[in-house]
């Protein structure tokens, strides 16, 4: 398997990754909002979804089906709850790599009650029987199910209560159209902004009744990488620190000395986005550099520097990807507490290939 932005070579889980491990696994369930009223930042998603379950509640029917896009751990999980707790309805919960035959999904449909919510999580990872299996189901409330084989095989229709799917997915252009177009809403998850993130700081602090100033919550936020999972793991860690180091009280000083420990950043890099970074600035001027070179050059594989650290150093626009190979912005220089080159006279080359 290769490596992803969540798990470092060598398997080990990343303080930074976004994707749960065991640990988050445990906790989360503790520090899910449970209503809309709760859920923070989203702002247009929250506003949109609020429209669809009210109308839906009025007409005394079930929700549209919905679609949530969105990178791991930005509530996609914690919105298809709150979906089935506003709606007063039980949730099922499977995801598509569980459902790689089309009888799975039946198993799972054939049971569900009226007004169920059946949270489907990466379903652009579904086989393609039970994908269309899934659209029959979802626009007529109803599968075939095939009995016996060959020639001799019959389908029978069964007729399914109506539900509500909620599909989530890291990867919303990957899904077919017929199953794009089944969905009555479609909300896209943006990372949060650092204001809403240090609110989920806060408001978890609370519920795990660890004492944190507002500068403490601000510096776990700024370090989090847009994403309430990592805010929540890295307050777990600053916790601790702040129990074993301190009198448990977690101040922005604390904050940020624990996360020193861990070598998180004050930008939410970890030590291997740094030696990437530094690699490029140190030993090749800023680049342009090919990415095998740059991964020799890091001791790391090339599907590691591609596919755990530079998607968030792109995003953070401190790396960019160009036909000359991997460059470093002037955000990064900076970043790294250095002057970037003086860029050349107009009209000739420089080291950005401008
Ligand atoms: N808007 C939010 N407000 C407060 N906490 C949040 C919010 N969104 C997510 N969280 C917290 O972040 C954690 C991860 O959320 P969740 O499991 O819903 O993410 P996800 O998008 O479903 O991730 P994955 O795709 O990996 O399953 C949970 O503990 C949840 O409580």
């Amino acid at each position: 398997m290769s490596p992803d932005e969540n798990t470092p070579a060598g398997g080990a889980e990343r303080l930074v990754g976004a994707v749960a491990d065991g640990e988050d696994t445990a906790v989360e369930a503790a520090l899910r909002p449970k209503d809309l009223g709760e859920f923070i930042g989203q702002t247009r998603v929250r506003e949109q979804l609020d429209l669809v379950l009210r109308a839906a509640r009025a007409r005394g029917g079930t929700a549209d089906h919905v679609l949530l896009s969105g990178a791991p751990g930005l509530g996609k999980t914690t919105l298809s709850m709150i979906i089935a707790a506003e709606m007063g309805a039980p949730i099922r919960i499977t995801s598509g790599p569980a459902i790689q035959h089309a009888g799975d999904l039946a198993s799972i449909l054939s049971s569900l009650t009226d007004g169920e919510v059946l949270f489907l999580d990466e379903i652009h990872r579904m086989s393609r029987p039970a994908e269309e299996m899934l659209y029959m189901a979802m626009e007529d409330f109803r599968v075939d199910v095939v009995v016996g084989k060959g020639p001799g095989a019959t389908a029978i229709p069964l007729e399914l209560p109506p539900f509500t799917l909620v599909g989530a997915t890291t990867r919303a252009g990957l899904l077919p159209p017929p199953l794009r177009d089944r969905f009555g809403f479609t909300g896209h998850m943006e990372f949060y902004e650092p204001a809403e993130l240090e609110r989920v700081v806060g408001r978890s602090a609370g519920l795990l009744d660890v004492e944190i100033s507002a500068e403490g919550a601000a510096e776990i936020a700024g370090r989090s990488r847009g994403t309430p999972r990592i805010a929540n793991r890295l307050l777990r860690r600053v916790r601790d620190y702040a129990q074993v180091r301190a009198d448990g009280v977690v101040t922005r000083e604390i904050a940020a000395q624990a996360l020193e420990v861990y070598e998180v950043d004050a930008r939410g890099l970890d030590r291997l986005d740094r030696a990437v970074l530094r690699a490029l600035l140190e030993l090749f001027g800023g680049g342009p550099v090919g990415l095998s070179t740059l991964a020799v050059a890091v001791g790391e594989e090339r599907e590691t520097v591609e596919e755990v650290a530079e998607p968030f150093l792109v995003r953070e626009g401190l790396l960019a990807r160009t036909p000359r190979g991997r460059v470093a912005t002037p955000a990064a220089w900076h970043h790294l507490g250095r002057t970037p080159p003086v860029a050349p006279p107009a009209g000739q080359p420089g080291l950005f290939g401008t």
